[in-house]
């Protein structure tokens, strides 16, 4: 497929995979893994695909080269889920040569057993590769997410190679319902979260180039409106929420601590708030992360457990705290029968964090919701919907 004069996509759908990176589920609307071949003088094939489709990536290949033969792999991201294929390829054109950081070919000495030391381009910020037609200048994205990234951007045709930045969730041959914005921000707290400081190096670095089109390695090429996603990268990166919101995750055993805390969604719905609301322990953790990022303000309601708080509340809070949740309002529901404590623990966690403010007012359920319940509920939602 072409994706414009003189770059064609030779990447692969996987509907058969259930968890990305072992554990985001994808099962009702798969995993793309990109390729692309940019075709000049010379021929420069962007990354490989998963282990399970190297075969289907081979055949694509054959069918974009049309008989020529590659003169360079370049690998921008060494994650297994985009370097399977390097082995194979190299053994089947012997003349081509790698092109990858420094950092990527320890890699592949760790996953190929060579580094492939006489067949190797060491490439790094500012190193222009000449196709004759094409030009790569690539750019380092060290940390977005792993070490060894390098972006690459091809100025003839303004197309920036993005690695599993600008990546989305879902094959490619299936419309998604939500659009992108959704399975992107799913995608991106999740696995590049964390790294919000690198994606804006890496952004500032952009702006400096004329950009048309994205291709990042997984999820659709970005062709159009192209300020929409580098404005939601911004403000992902930045820690910035996206919405005004209040996303409200429970974690309840017997029911009364869910109760209320969707009696608080109500009370905050009827005051005119946007809300989500999650069960951690049956819904899509992931997505649960993602909306935290997304609005600015979070409820977490947890029963207290053996002195303690539910474990996947404290799941909960340990993957925000890895992911850099930072810059939030946060209010605090719990509940107990004779000594509720999941408050106070849940504040000491939240304190730890930068720039969370955590309401002083809490909701306090001791066995049964009662009139005073019902009044600390409302009162809270009065607080967050100021
Ligand atoms: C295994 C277990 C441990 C608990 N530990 C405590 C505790 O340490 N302190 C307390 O006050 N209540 C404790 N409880 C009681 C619950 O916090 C209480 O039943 C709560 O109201 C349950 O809310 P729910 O209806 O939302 O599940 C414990 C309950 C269970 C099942």
């Amino acid at each position: 497929m072409q994706i414009t004069e003189g770059i064609s996509y030779v990447g692969v759908n996987d509907h058969n995979i259930d968890l990305f990176e072992g554990q985001y589920d994808v099962r009702q609307n798969g995993m793309s893994y990109n390729s692309y071949v940019v075709l000049g003088q010379k021929i420069a094939v962007m990354d490989t695909v998963d282990g399970h489709f190297v075969e289907e990536w081979l055949g694509n290949l054959d069918a974009a080269l049309a008989g020529r033969t590659p003169d360079y792999l370049v690998v921008h991201h060494m994650e297994p889920d985009h370097s399977a294929g390097i082995a194979a390829f190299m053994e089947r054109y012997p003349a081509a040569q790698v092109v990858a950081s420094a950092p990527a070919f320890k890699m592949m000495k760790a996953y190929f057993g060579t580094d492939f030391a006489d067949r190797r381009v060491i490439a790094k910020e500012g190193f222009e590769l000449d196709l004759g037609g094409h030009e790569l200048t690539f750019v380092g994205a060290a940390n977005v997410h792993w070490p060894e990234v390098l972006f690459s951007y091809e100025s003839t045709t303004k197309t920036l190679f993005s690695a599993d930045g600008f990546g989305k969730f879902g094959a490619l041959d299936v419309e998604d319902p939500e659009g992108w914005a959704c399975e992107a921000r799913r995608y991106y707290f999740g696995i590049v979260g964390k790294f919000g400081r690198n994606v804006q190096a890496v952004l500032k670095k952009a702006a400096g180039l004329d950009i048309a089109r994205i291709c990042p390695l997984h999820g659709p090429v970005l062709d159009q409106n192209l300020g929409y996603y580098l404005d939601l990268y911004n403000t992902w990166s930045s820690y910035e929420p996206e919405d005004k919101g209040v996303t409200v995750a429970y974690a309840s055993v017997y029911g009364n601590t869910r109760q209320a805390a969707l009696e608080l969604a109500g009370a905050l719905e009827a005051r005119g708030q946007k809300v989500s609301v999650f069960d951690l322990a049956r819904d899509d953790m992931a997505e649960a992360v993602e909306d935290a990022f997304r609005y600015d303000r979070l409820v977490l309601a947890s029963v207290t457990y053996n002195g303690g708080i539910f474990p996947c509340m404290g799941t909960f809070i340990r993957t925000l705290a890895e992911h850099a949740y930072q810059n939030r309002t946060v209010a605090l529901v719990e509940s107990g029968t004779w000594a509720p404590t999941a408050a106070k623990v849940m504040r000491a966690q939240l304190e730890e964090m930068k720039d969370v403010a955590v309401l002083e007012q809490v909701v306090t359920v001791r066995g049964a919701l009662d009139d005073a319940t019902h009044a600390q509920i409302a009162a809270l939602a009065d607080e967050l919907s100021k």
